[in-house]
């Protein structure tokens, strides 16, 4: 019964939590007679097909029942026009300082009224897939976006017979099911961008002038990880695999990076090594607090197309496409253009059939976490032995932006931005989730990299560096060299890419690095009442470091 989704007469009141102004505007928006429910990935499948603007490719559907799709089924591609990637700048928080509430409540009551003359699709799906997590989630785009509704239907677990039953039998959760109410076509003078609002303490979401399917998988999870928070979980954007070692242990890793980093290459490489991989998911996942185990939240991967020419063999597991090419091949049959050849951000939803070891659960505790970052003042992989350290550097992620992302204004792409936790979807103070990870590492023994995925020295970091460091830490053949004076950290020597302390300029980098992050910590105190300040231990831990530098 996990989420609540019904109610007892007597628990209809004002005083139950689980209501509020947006979430009772979002609901019963849901329940007009311009709704058309989708059931099944068949029904929407069939509307989308149907949809202006969608492109039937030849590319047939491999194991297309397994899906829930009917034979002969084909790669639908829709796409988005000019904005091809995430609009963090869209997004608000009701219950964060300076949002008001009352102001958004009778926005929402007006997009609700504007899409009341249209048809509109609804559909439901469940998130987390383990009885020990799994909420409902329900969605409403008009029906010109069929398409993104079959996107919802892929990406997350839908209604079969196997998870209706497990469903039934999960664990309840004191929380209301989950609403996404979407109009992309939506347009107001004070939100060209768009606007992605979130009441986090009610399962609401509201996505306006927004149609890239990403704002609506990221939407529920931001639903979804601040319910799970709440619930001794921490909340991890990140990939997870785990290695079955020659002599049966398990090495169970976890790498977090903000969209368009490395998650997906980093867990989903194809693997020549000797060792049996067994994949959990490459975006989303939570960790319980009490046993450390581990449950994903989607069945399939809405992945990048930039590494997938037509000659790929993932090709094979495309379910859909959005934001790339079409061509015909010399028969004349309809094939996608990929490696983001017509825009940045091309994006599959990949089946799960891709990961043969695939699992939805993991009862380990994970042995490593992996911050990815992309702070050109770090070689390639650095260790961090000490749990608060290893905690500080997750909360100060130095990363930089990608073509998943729509950045808004005058910011320069290649600039560094810190973004804790690689997790720009928290709907909830920084601090709970610093003191969450940091007793993580204390209490689990985990130990804890830095994979630097970007530059270092000028040259660029590539995939077969990441993935054969993390192979060497593995097969324990990593011989870590202390890095320079900094207590607590040490470096993975690799050609070409080794830190000189001996050269002024590169100490210099590290420390305006090093600044940085203390910065960002600082103006914590100053920013939103507060709201997001950081102990301060967090302060003195960097300060340190910069002292060792001199
Ligand atoms: N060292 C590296 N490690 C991982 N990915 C890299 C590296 N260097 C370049 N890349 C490229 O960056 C992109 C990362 O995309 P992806 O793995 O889909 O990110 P995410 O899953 O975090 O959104 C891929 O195109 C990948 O080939
Ligand atoms: C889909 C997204 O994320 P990722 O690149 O992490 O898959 C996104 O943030 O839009």
């Amino acid at each position: 019964m996990t989420s609540i989704g019904k109610y007892k007469i007597k628990d209809i009141q004002k005083k139950n939590p689980l209501f509020s102004a947006i979430r009772a505007t979002v609901e019963t928006a849901f329940y007009a007679n311009n709704v058309e429910k989708i059931e099944t990935v068949a029904e929407a499948y069939a509307l989308a097909k149907e949809t202006s603007g969608t492109i039937i490719n030849d590319l047939p559907i491999h194991e297309p029942e397994i899906h829930g799709f009917p034979e002969n089924s084909k790669v639908l591609v829709f796409n988005d026009g000019e904005v091809v990637g995430r609009t963090s700048a869209a997004r608000k928080i009701i219950g964060q300082p300076d949002v008001d509430t009352a102001y958004f409540a009778r926005l929402v009551r007006e997009a609700v009224f504007g899409v009341s003359r249209r048809k509109v699709y609804t559909t439901e799906v469940y998130v987390g897939l383990n009885p020990e997590f799994m909420l409902k989630s329900h969605l409403l785009l008009p029906a010109a976006y069929a398409n993104t509704v079959l996107n919802y239907l892929l990406n997350f677990q839908r209604e079969t017979t196997e998870y209706q039953k497990m469903y039934a039998e999960s664990k309840p959760y004191q929380t209301g099911d989950l609403y996404v109410f979407g109009d992309p076509d939506w347009q107001h003078p004070d939100y060209p961008n768009g606007l992605a609002l979130f009441d986090p303490k009610h399962n609401v979401a509201v996505i306006l002038g927004l149609r890239y399917f990403g704002e609506y998988k990221k939407a529920t999870l931001t639903l979804a990880w601040a319910t799970a928070h709440d619930n001794n979980y921490i909340a991890c954007h990140g990939g997870m695999k785990q290695y079955t070692l020659s002599d049966g242990k398990k090495y169970t890793m976890a790498a977090f990076g903000l969209s368009g980093s490395g998650k997906s290459t980093i867990t989903l490489a194809k693997n020549d090594s000797k060792y049996q991989v067994t994949v959990l998911h490459d975006d989303a996942f939570i960790i319980n607090h009490q046993d450390g185990s581990t449950t994903a939240l989607e069945p399939a991967y809405f992945d990048k197309t930039q590494d997938y020419p037509m000659m790929s063999e993932m090709v094979k597991y495309f379910l859909t496409c959005q934001n790339v090419g079409v061509t015909l091949d010399e028969v004349g049959k309809k094939v996608i253009v990929t490696e983001d050849i017509r825009n940045g951000n091309g994006r599959t939803v990949k089946s799960k059939l891709v990961t043969p070891n695939r699992v939805d659960h993991i009862k380990e505790k994970i042995n490593a976490v992996y911050w990815i970052m992309q702070d050109e003042s770090l070689p390639p992989v650095v260790k961090v032995s000490d749990p608060n350290l290893a905690s500080i550097f997750g909360l100060t992620l130095a990363t930089k932006r990608s073509t998943a992302e729509n950045i808004v204004g005058d910011i320069d792409v290649n600039e560094i931005v810190i973004e804790p936790f690689a997790n720009p979807f928290r709907s909830y103070a920084l601090g709970e989730d610093f003191t969450a990870f940091k007793k993580l590492f204390e209490d689990k023994a985990i130990d804890c990299y830095i994979l630097n995925t970007g530059y270092f020295n000028g040259a660029k970091i590539k995939p077969h560096h990441t993935l054969g460091a993390i192979e060497a830490i593995i097969d324990g053949i990593g011989n870590f060299v202390p890095f320079g004076p900094i207590e607590g950290l040490s470096y993975l020597p690799i050609k070409h890419l080794n830190p000189d302390f001996e050269h002024e300029g590169y100490v210099a980098s590290l420390k305006a690095s090093m600044t940085e992050r203390l910065r960002f910590i600082e103006s914590k105190k100053l920013e939103m009442n507060a709201y997001h300040a950081l102990p301060l231990g967090t302060e003195d831990a960097v300060k340190k470091i910069l002292a060792a530098l001199g």
